[in-house]
């Protein structure tokens, strides 16, 4: 139960409709009850006893009970639904929220397709818990025990009897529901694993088509799917196994109360209207109890999403605001790096080791180097998407974490090597970071990045509605809307990761030239494989395995003999030079 304390604070607020709920049940159950009991008094005092002038009477209260009924399961029903619908909403939103602080640190391991099973699967398993789970729970309490009372009224023997063989029914069930709740548990991973396979399928369909995978991909689904089959079969053994078992024990006591009972009217013991009454009342225990699997499968499956549920939101969202953090409205861009080191898992090396540089406000710096030799891991730290394990990094003389991470990351515009864009309009796209931005500014952003024609070309031009990840668009076009979305927040810091990389020279040339008219007036980090992207920068560090190589500017480096940036020149050089002597 301790997986729904848990979450009561989603479901507790709204505990009006459920009480509501559960006296309509109350209600609905009474009326369920009485019926043996009408029947009773039919047969042993309409009946028997000749008082055939009562028929009509007995027939109109039993319509009226009945309308009744119906009534009070229109609002038990209604209502109940409305408990669940209400209470998973503000779970949905809660979850939600916490996706959107969970720390880049979780993302690494994360799948995108169990995240998404968890948001609406199991939120959906735990609803229908809350809905009919809980009041098929409170209506089995209510009907055995009402039936029971009744029973024990009439003939304590007959009702004795007749419900020995429920211990046994109860201990079926329990035996059924320890089974039960890993094959769920199971299901819900392996469903999670399969929507991983298809998220993750569609997310890579171009390198699935280009590289001729589909088989492959096809095989790899069909053995996730394979293994949801399996979980359900075996699951659906189980059920198999125990229902036709719990069957047996409801009919053994039916055989009871029909051998006994018989022998009681026989002998006068008890009327026969009581007999009658008892075969009704028998199939209102037996029948919940037998009942009782499918309310435990429910509470099962929502016991087992609740707790993948609380995995979630449980997850430490561990970069957080220090106490009395300042919210800036705009910084000058002065970084400085103080022996920063920095590893992303106790059990890795370290990605950065003892980095230490000044990024005066408005200078351009360039971060060269092998891959993995650490580049983006120091620009990820200016953005605090992790915490350095040691060092300070300050900006404008303050650490980072003394301003709030909504305003230091406003004040940061990011354009990364695959830049993503939403799908919806262009207009949307470029003004993501400030929604409220007007027109105006955001064609001027789009015409700072030298976007602004190729958008006018496009149908409904700012109001084009990109597919999703910017389908419709080649790259460099993708590319140019994502820099008009870094400089429509005004950042005074920018970074550049690898942002050229992907596109031709003639679109690197005009992104290039975009790039030199953004980047006035703000600290610019470029990182870059191809020197010609950030020869310009005031100073270029040359990274190397986790720390700064060299450093100095485009021509200091190449002053340096065998030196690692000296290579890179080389290398680049030569290639061009090669290039051109095979185009003479
Ligand atoms: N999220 C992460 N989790 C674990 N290790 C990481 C993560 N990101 C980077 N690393 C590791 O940190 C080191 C530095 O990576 P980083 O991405 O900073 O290199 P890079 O120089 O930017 O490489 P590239 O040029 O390929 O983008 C690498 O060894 C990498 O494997």
């Amino acid at each position: 139960m301790n997986t729904f304390k848990r979450l009561k604070e989603f479901y507790w607020p709204h505990k009006g409709y459920f009480f509501w709920s559960i006296l309509f049940l109350l209600l609905v159950t009474g009326i369920t009850v009485v019926y043996p009991v009408i029947l009773k008094f039919t047969i042993d005092n309409v009946i028997l006893e000749g008082n055939f002038e009562l028929v009509p009477y007995v027939a109109i209260g039993f319509f009226v009970l009945m309308a009744l009924k119906g009534l009070f399961t229109y609002f038990h029903q209604y209502l109940g639904d409305l408990f669940g619908i209400k209470a998973v909403y503000e779970l949905r939103d809660a979850l939600y929220r916490k996706l959107q602080f969970l720390p880049f640190r979780y993302y690494d391991n994360a799948r995108t397709g169990d995240l998404m099973s968890r948001l609406t699967a199991d939120v959906e398993g735990f609803r229908f818990f809350l809905s009919f789970g809980f009041a098929q729970l409170i209506n089995l309490v209510m009907l055995v025990g009402l039936s029971m009372g009744i029973m024990f009224y009439f003939s304590p023997s007959l009702a004795l009897l007749t419900l020995a063989s429920m211990p046994f029914l109860a201990v079926t069930v329990y035996q059924f529901d320890k089974k039960v709740h890993p094959a769920f548990t199971d299901i819900r991973k392996s469903f999670a694993g399969m929507t991983t396979k298809v998220q993750e399928n569609i997310s890579g369909m171009n390198t699935v088509k280009s590289l001729s995978k589909e088989d492959f991909e096809m095989g790899r689904f069909d053995s996730k799917n394979n293994d949801y089959k399996d979980k359900y079969v075996y699951t659906a053994n189980i059920w198999a196994k125990y229902f036709p078992l719990m069957e047996l024990i409801g009919q053994i006591s039916v055989v009871v109360l029909l051998g006994y009972g018989g022998f009681l009217v026989i002998n006068g013991a008890i009327q026969p209207g009581v007999l009658v009454a008892f075969f009704s009342l028998i199939w209102y225990i037996i029948g919940p109890l037998m009942n009782l699997g499918f309310i435990v499968n429910t509470f099962s499956q929502s016991k087992a999403s609740g707790e993948r549920l609380l995995q979630v939101l449980d997850e430490d969202e561990d970069i957080l605001d220090k106490p009395g953090a300042i919210t800036v409205d705009r910084l000058n861009g002065n970084v400085s790096f103080e022996n920063v080191s920095h590893r992303y898992d106790e059990e890795e090396e370290l990605a950065l080791k003892d980095i230490t540089f000044f990024a005066e406000s408005g200078k351009t710096i360039g971060l060269i180097g092998a891959t993995g030799s650490g580049k983006t891991s120091i620009t990820q730290l200016i953005s605090r998407f992790y915490e350095p394990d040691r060092g300070k990094i300050e900006i404008d003389g303050k650490t980072i974490d003394s301003f709030t991470i909504k305003s230091l990351r406003k004040n940061i515009g990011v354009v990364l090597q695959e830049s993503f864009l939403f799908s919806s309009s262009i207009k949307d796209n470029i003004s993501y970071g400030l929604p409220d931005a007007a027109m105006e500014d955001i064609e001027d952003a789009a015409k700072r990045a030298q976007a602004h024609d190729f958008i006018m070309e496009l149908p409904d031009g700012y109001d084009t509605v990109l597919g999703e990840r910017g389908m419709g668009l080649s790259g460099g076009q993708k590319q140019r809307i994502a820099i008009a979305r870094a400089i429509c927040i005004d950042p005074s810091i920018l970074i550049l990761d690898d942002a050229t990389s992907a596109v031709d020279m003639e679109t690197e040339s005009k992104i290039q030239a975009a790039f030199r008219e953004v980047m006035k007036g703000r600290t610019t980090f470029i990182i870059a494989h191809r020197i010609s992207s950030l020869m310009h920068a005031d100073e270029i560090l040359v990274l190397d395995d986790g720390t700064v190589a060299e450093r100095g500017t485009h021509d200091e480096l190449l002053t340096i003999e065998n030196g690692h940036y000296r290579r890179i020149y080389d290398i680049q050089f030569k290639d061009r030079h090669a290039v051109l002597q095979e185009a003479k």
